[in-house]
């Protein structure tokens, strides 16, 4: 039966044991015993066997550089559950053939993998057999993949509306030299809030801008804000924004001037309540808890006083002077006072965070993982889910890292007041750590700090700070992060172009195969991570150009880049603002296009799309991942391999 655009429904004229599966389980044969046995254990010593036992060759030697053996073999060998299953319906070449089908009874699990060509009007001439279906669902539950979507309903099985209705013609074309794979987080701050300098920025390469509510007015952000979003509009390009939060963190509140010059051996008072020429801090609930000794850092470390006495102030002497501005941190290593993270001040800042609704809230000095729940629920009581970056920026943090790395959407090393909260030498080692537990987590990270401070008053950053990113970049971060560079200083678009040019040329040695191969047993253990992984397993093999996801929530895009494959991974998506938070992911290039309905234009989009970005060309290859055929909702279970004509 053909639809009113003459599309047959995709499989429906597919005979036998396939079309059963999709209807009625019960008209599949079954198994042998013995098969069974050795096939299907609970998922739970899956698991364990994962951890437990050696893992078989992720590839098969003799698979050359054919795409049909090539897919086969990496989703065969990443769905070692069902590995006996693919043995034992391919032909004795190790080909799959046309309808295979083994359904078992409850509550095992039924298997379809499939040379889906002819079905989906796919390739026909070229008769090649490079699209896969893995498709994995309970028996006895016929809604079973419908729950926990990811592409749910994405792609409709309704018929084609017309390939090119929803393609964007905007140039929103990857940013900055060359197709980068780091994201760029630049401040915006006195030095670039203004449209030209941000339209330079965007061409530079900045992905997300971030809003530092530690600085400057809620008008002043609100108008910034205003003038980023129409900035990327004009320039067709997606950018999004990061509103930080300031938490409980001392600052200095108030001065005599702007900016004050601290003397070797000068005497100071500082006072939640200053008079004259006293240092104003706050909140007040820090100076019960200092001791005479105590060290105090201002300026991130910048600036060093030995309190002397403490009564209703506090009085000390400069160690190391300094300069100071209105908003310096100050730390007193060790002391910190009891107080709740959420406060008034948090409160008004949350609901003008939920007014503007940026694409991520970063947190600062957050402190375990009830200091994220805690706002998470003031911002669903304001009606918005936005994501949460927690700021690694104490000792606690990095002691609690664990239960915060699990309760946020992404973490930032915030290096600024990490390296004076703990010895400074050791922020490295704790970068590393944090950098590889959220790659393992699949969660986003942020290098933050410094990056290129050089840059702030000079043209060129020094060989360490270019090291700095570099080895940031190997380590595994998603993002790397300028502060002063952009915020207040000398030529921020040249800051982010020279950290685009880092970013490039790093990524062009990095050791993908070898970094796949490592998170080999980090992927998500389903279906849709296993083929997240296995389009990344083909990028490499077969040299493609791109990696083409379809995503209606994001995740499916999020699962390759958390595999790091060496070229970018274009996720197409109905959503703005998916899109947008994509952005602060490894090697994504998020794209809008409206939902589409059938597999032959989800082919020819993808070539579209990638073409218009300048991703492929004739010759090339591309990896392309979806979800949603089959008649299973809910997860990516199709990858091909494209030729581009
Ligand atoms: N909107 C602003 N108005 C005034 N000064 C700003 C503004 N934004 C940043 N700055 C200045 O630029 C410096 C770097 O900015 P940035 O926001 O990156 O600092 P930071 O170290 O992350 O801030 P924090 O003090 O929250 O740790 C700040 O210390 C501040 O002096
Ligand atoms: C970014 C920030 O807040 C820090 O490095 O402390």
């Amino acid at each position: 039966m053909h639809d009113a655009q003459g599309y047959r429904p995709a499989c429906e004229h597919r005979s036998g044991p396939f079309r059963a599966s999709l209807q009625k389980t019960s008209q599949v044969p079954y198994a042998s015993s013995s098969l069974l046995q050795q096939l299907f254990h609970p998922r739970q010593s899956e698991t364990q066997n994962r951890q437990h036992q050696p893992q078989p060759p992720l590839m098969l030697q003799s698979c050359a550089r054919d795409p049909e053996r090539q897919i086969y073999s990496a989703v065969k060998n990443r769905l070692s559950l069902q590995r006996q299953v693919f043995s034992h319906s391919s032909t004795p070449d190790g080909r799959l053939q046309e309808g295979d089908l083994h359904a078992l009874p409850d509550p095992w699990i039924m298997v379809i993998i499939a040379g889906f060509y002819s079905a989906l009007h796919v390739d026909k001439k070229s008769k090649e057999r490079n699209v896969f279906f893995v498709d994995l669902t309970r028996v006895t539950d016929p809604q079973a993949g419908s729950h926990g979507s990811t592409d749910s309903n994405y792609i409709e099985r309704r018929g084609c509306t017309g390939m090119m209705s929803g393609i964007h013609t905007g140039t929103d074309t990857p940013s900055g030299p060359g197709v980068r794979l780091t994201r760029i987080i630049a401040t915006i701050g006195p030095a670039s809030a203004d449209i030209e300098t941000i339209s330079n920025m965007i061409r530079a390469g900045m992905d997300i801008a971030r809003l530092n509510l530690s600085h400057g007015s809620l008008e002043q952000h609100q108008a910034t804000m205003t003038m980023i979003r129409h900035v990327a509009r004009d320039l067709g390009r997606q950018v999004a924004v990061m509103i930080d939060i300031p938490g409980p963190k001392l600052r200095v509140r108030s001065l005599p001037e702007s900016d004050r010059d601290l003397s070797l051996h000068e005497k100071v008072i500082l006072s939640a309540d200053p008079h004259n020429d006293e240092i104003g801090i706050g909140p007040a609930d820090y100076i019960p808890v200092v001791c005479e000794g105590d060290a105090i850092l201002l300026a991130d470390g910048a600036v060093l006083l030995r309190v002397t006495c403490v009564g209703e102030n506090i009085c000390a002497e400069v160690v190391s002077g300094g300069s100071i501005r209105m908003g310096a941190g100050v730390v007193i290593p060790g002391r910190r006072p009891d107080i709740p993270y959420a406060n008034d001040e948090l409160v008004k800042n949350l609901s003008f965070a939920a007014e503007l609704n940026p694409d991520f809230v970063a947190l600062s000095f957050v402190g375990s993982a009830g200091d994220i729940i805690v706002v998470r629920s003031i911002l669903s009581e304001k009606q918005v889910q936005i994501p949460l970056i927690a700021k690694i920026e104490t000792k606690n943090a990095v002691d609690l890292f664990d239960e915060i790395l699990a309760a946020a959407d992404g973490i930032m090393v915030a290096r600024g007041d990490l390296g004076v909260e703990l010895p400074i030498a050791c922020v490295p080692y704790v970068q590393k750590e944090i950098i590889r537990s959220c790659n393992k987590a699949g969660k986003p990270v942020i290098t933050a700090t410094e990056m290129l401070e050089s840059m702030v008053e000079h043209g060129r950053p020094t060989r360490a700070e270019v090291a700095d990113v570099a080895n940031a970049i190997a380590d595994g971060t998603d993002a790397t992060m300028l502060s002063a560079e952009t915020s207040i200083g000398k030529d921020p678009a040249r800051a982010v172009r020279m950290m685009a040019e880092i970013a490039c040329e790093t990524e062009r040695h990095l050791p993908y195969h070898k970094i796949l191969d490592e998170r080999r047993l980090w992927h998500e253990t389903g279906p849709s991570g296993i083929i997240s992984y296995s389009a990344c397993y083909l990028a490499n093999e077969l040299e493609s150009r791109a990696i083409v996801a379809f995503t209606r929530s994001g995740i499916t895009a999020e699962r390759v880049s958390r595999c790091r494959p060496g070229n970018p991974i274009l996720a197409i998506t109905p959503d703005e603002q998916i899109a947008r938070r994509l952005l602060i992911r490894w090697g994504v290039i998020p794209c809008i296009h409206t939902p589409i309905h059938t597999a032959d234009e989800l082919f020819f989009i993808a070539l579209e799309l990638a073409k218009e970005r300048d991703l492929i060309t004739s010759g090339d290859r591309l990896i392309i991942i979806a979800g949603n055929f089959a008649g299973v909702q809910g997860r990516t279970n199709m990858i091909k391999v494209q030729n581009v004509p």
